[in-house]
């Protein structure tokens, strides 16, 4: 861009929307599990997240970001800290906000997010369709919302007192409402946006704390209007801020949306509102910058343009941007560039990672970098200079297989079609386990020591093979039909074969949160993706060696390969999953060949990646289901195909998973009340369904009168031939007592319907 362009614009500022938490090295995680298991104290942990959020603070600021965010760090999710800020504590918990001391407060707060005796955790989803989740808020018209906390508050002068003069982030009253639920006790036909006007009067007297305490600009998120649910809600955003607007002392507001674009009537009533800024996300789709144009731009509304992308790590094109910002730059008085979204669903630091090609480095941003990026950016327009910038303007490297290419051209309509008629498992209520067994510490730490050369690969996998050993010997005696043999070997369901696969790369610590304390490493899918060998099959028939029963193989799916890994854009996603189709299809058939009979293909992301936009998901729906048929579909009728899904709201895929054309699909249902499993009964699903009996995510332990309970509704709707009895997900994140005692009382379970069926 020429220096005559930008030279009219007076000021250009840069910032980011939110910044990751966990530290770079995951201090937050190790704080976290210390403080729970009892060997760090309150004390330590508030030191520690002081000392992260300082951290967060000093690197914005190194990479010469205007405005800094505040009130981004949690100590497990934001969603939680809105709703214990704003008091909407289910009443099962007591409010931290009651709490006498410190120590009272965080075991309140971890308690709503974990569980504690007698009480469930909130239940925890996915935020939008990313890896992160979040917690559901339960609402009923028995509690109110009022301010009853400072976090955000106290963060902003914590922020001050180091120097930095920062914009607090909170969650928008819209999105934090329609992403609640209604409590049970509330009731039915109640939503919790009949909390709104409560809601935002409490945000008004935040927003007047805010001010007093001098901060300048807040942030409120809304990134519901994305969604075709927020898109509907334009008379209750204009409410909202019209209400929040007439707040005399008051901080100037930036609300914030990301995810896709909001439309050009959201974006109406926001530039008619009294808000000062607009954040729109102009990477993920193009619609944003045709919706400024439809509302005549933003005039004195100040447009913050997320340009720089939040949730990928690919590096941002600075000429070309710049090329894109000076078009927006005709639509409003006043700009911003930021990020598409927080920072938080991209690793920290790229300067952290030592063993990546230098080819695919080059082509690379995580957080820290991408803030430089937004800063840069900032510079160049308000200066007028020219973005001068090592790479800058250089492609993003090809890797191109031409064989990979060939051989998908190849394929006929019959690879992804499978005969109608199938064998069947010829048992009523079939017992199996979803794959994982616990990861216990020895594990883990075997695996580092492996990883760093300290321990010898032969007694690596010694070790892996004893703990085969103990995981059959245990399904055996505990009684369950399919075995698996534990999935010891994988660090995680995706980069471990990721770490196998071509036109895949992994990092060493390029750490994600995913929920609370636990993190992913989302590998780098950069080029055409090939399986230069076996990467299962040595596991699985070593387990299968070890028993009469049958062991299942484990793979994960195409949808969830991308959707837990960064991805190219030089391609349509469907091109990609095809490919990862194609390589899981020769695993497949390496598994059948090898004598595995049943074999399971994980897409627990189905259901997240569908898009945000009704229009958009037919298209989605049929390039996952073609994938994951081209994986599955090769293999003889006699083989049972099994996949498996976690999380419930199944409602909008359920054509999606018939499509898919399983033998059997395992989900989640234990915390959805055999919902699914009702909805596939009466549409007259004809393959084996195996809904979840017991929830995996909380330590208690069911009992076998419950679990029968739920299997008793749920063979009300489908026949016994084709129900199979699972947990709702892999046990690698629970200890081997709880395991144990559980899956004993699923199988009591199971046999005592089976019984009175006769
Ligand atoms: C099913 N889920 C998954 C999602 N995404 C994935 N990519 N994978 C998933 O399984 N999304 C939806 C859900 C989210 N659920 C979870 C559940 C559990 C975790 C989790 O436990 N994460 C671990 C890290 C897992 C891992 O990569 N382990 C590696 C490295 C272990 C490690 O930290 N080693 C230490 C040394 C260990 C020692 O000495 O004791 C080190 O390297 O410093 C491995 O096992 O080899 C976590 O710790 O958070 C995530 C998502
Ligand atoms: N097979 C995997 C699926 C988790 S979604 C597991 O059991 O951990
Ligand atoms: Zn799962």
């Amino acid at each position: 861009m020429s220096s005559n362009t930008t030279s009219s614009v007076p000021s250009v500022r840069s910032t980011v929307h939110g910044y990751p938490r966990i530290g770079p090295r995951r201090e937050l995680k190790r704080a976290e599990e210390g403080y729970w298991d009892g060997t760090v104290t309150a004390r330590e942990l508030d030191a520690v997240a002081a000392d992260l959020r300082a951290g967060a603070l000093d690197q914005l600021r190194e990479a010469g970001v205007d405005d800094l965010p505040s009130n981004t760090f949690s100590f497990y999710d934001g969603v939680l800290d809105t709703a214990v800020l704003f008091d909407l504590v289910p009443s099962r918990f007591t409010s931290p906000a009651a709490a006498e001391d410190r120590q009272e407060y965080l075991r309140r707060y971890f308690a709503m997010a974990r569980g504690e005796q007698g009480a469930p955790p909130l239940e925890m989803t996915k935020w939008f369709d990313t890896n992160y989740h979040y917690l559901v808020p339960e609402l009923s018209p028995n509690v109110r919302p009022r301010l009853v906390g400072d976090k955000p508050v106290a963060e902003f002068r914590e922020a001050r007192a180091a120097g930095h003069h920062t914009r607090p982030v909170l969650i928008g009253p819209l999105t934090f409402l329609l992403l609640s639920k209604a409590a049970e006790e509330a009731p039915e036909g109640w939503q919790p946006l009949e909390l709104l006007d409560q809601l935002v009067e409490a945000y008004t007297q935040l927003l007047g704390d805010l001010a007093a305490a001098g901060a300048t600009e807040v942030q409120l998120d809304e990134p519901i209007l994305a969604t075709d649910e927020g898109r509907a809600r334009s008379a209750e955003l204009e409410r909202v801020y019209r209400n929040l607007g007439g707040v005399t002392e008051r901080p100037s507001m930036l609300v914030s949306t990301y995810f896709g674009s909001i439309g050009a009537e959201a974006l109406r009533v926001l530039k008619g509102s009294p808000v000062e800024a607009v954040g729109l996300d102009l990477v993920t789709d193009d619609e944003g910058v045709e919706d400024l144009v439809k509302v005549s731009g933003l005039g004195s509304t100040r447009l913050v343009a997320g340009v720089v992308e939040g949730r990928n790590v690919w590096r941002t094109d600075v000429p070309a941007t710049l090329a894109r910002l000076g078009t927006v730059l005709g639509l409003t008085d006043e700009l911003t560039v930021s990020t598409s979204c927080s920072l938080l669903h991209v690793p920290i630091d790229l300067d952290a990672e030592n063993g990546l090609d230098p080819k695919l480095r080059g082509a690379l941003a995580f957080a820290k970098q991408k803030a430089e990026e937004a800063a840069l950016l900032g510079r160049a327009l308000s200066q007028g200079t020219d973005a001068e910038k090592p790479g800058d303007g250089a492609e993003i490297p090809t890797f191109t297989d031409t064989r990979v290419r060939a051989r998908l051209e190849a394929l006929g309509p019959d690879a992804t079609r499978r005969p109608e008629e199938r064998g069947t498992s010829g048992r009523s209520l079939t017992t199996t386990t979803i794959g994982s067994f616990p990861q216990t510490p020895e594990l883990r730490r075997a695996r580092a020591a492996h990883r760093r050369g300290e321990l010898p690969t032969e007694e690596y996998e010694a070790l892996l093979r004893k703990e085969i050993d103990r995981v059959i010997a245990l399904q055996e005696e505990i009684g369950l039909d399919v075995l698996v043999h534990g999935e010891p070997e994988r660090n995680d369901m995706v980069q471990y074969f990721a770490e196998q696969l071509e036109g895949y790369a992994t990092t060493q610590n390029g750490w994600v949160q995913s929920y609370g304390s636990r993190c992913v490493r989302p590998p780098i899918l950069y080029g055409d993706v090939s399986r230069p060998e076996p990467m299962t099959v040595e596991w699985i028939t070593y387990a299968q060696s070890r028993t009469d029963k049958p062991v299942k193989g484990m793979l994960t799916g195409p949808v969830t390969m991308l959707a837990w890994s960064f991805v190219r854009t030089d391609q349509p996603l469907a091109d990609t999953a095809r490919q990862v189709g194609l390589a899981l299809r020769d695993e497949v058939a390496d598994l059948e060949r090898a004598g595995i009979r049943h074999i399971q293909v994980d897409e627990a992301a189905l259901r997240e990646l569908l898009p945000l936009r009704e229009e958009q998901q037919q298209a989605y729906l049929d390039w996952a289901v073609e994938s994951f048929r081209l994986a599955t579909s090769g293999v003889a009728p006699t083989t049972t195909i099994h996949t498996h899904m976690c999380y419930s709201e199944f409602g909008t895929v359920v054509d999606g998973i018939e499509a898919l054309d399983a033998d059997v699909t395992s989900v989640e249902a234990a915390r959805s009340r055999m919902e699914l499993v009702r909805d596939l009964g009466e549409r007259g699903y004809r393959r084996s369904i195996g809904p979840g009996v017991y929830d995996i995510h909380s330590p208690r332990v069911p009992s076998a009168d419950e679990v029968e309970a739920s299997l008793r509704l749920a063979v009300d709707h489908v026949d016994a031939g084709h129900l199979w009895v699972n947990p709702d997900c892999g046990l690698k994140t629970r200890g081997y007592t709880e395991v144990e005692q559980s899956l004993r009382n699923m199988v009591e379970a199971a046999r005592r319907v089976r019984a009175d069926l006769g």
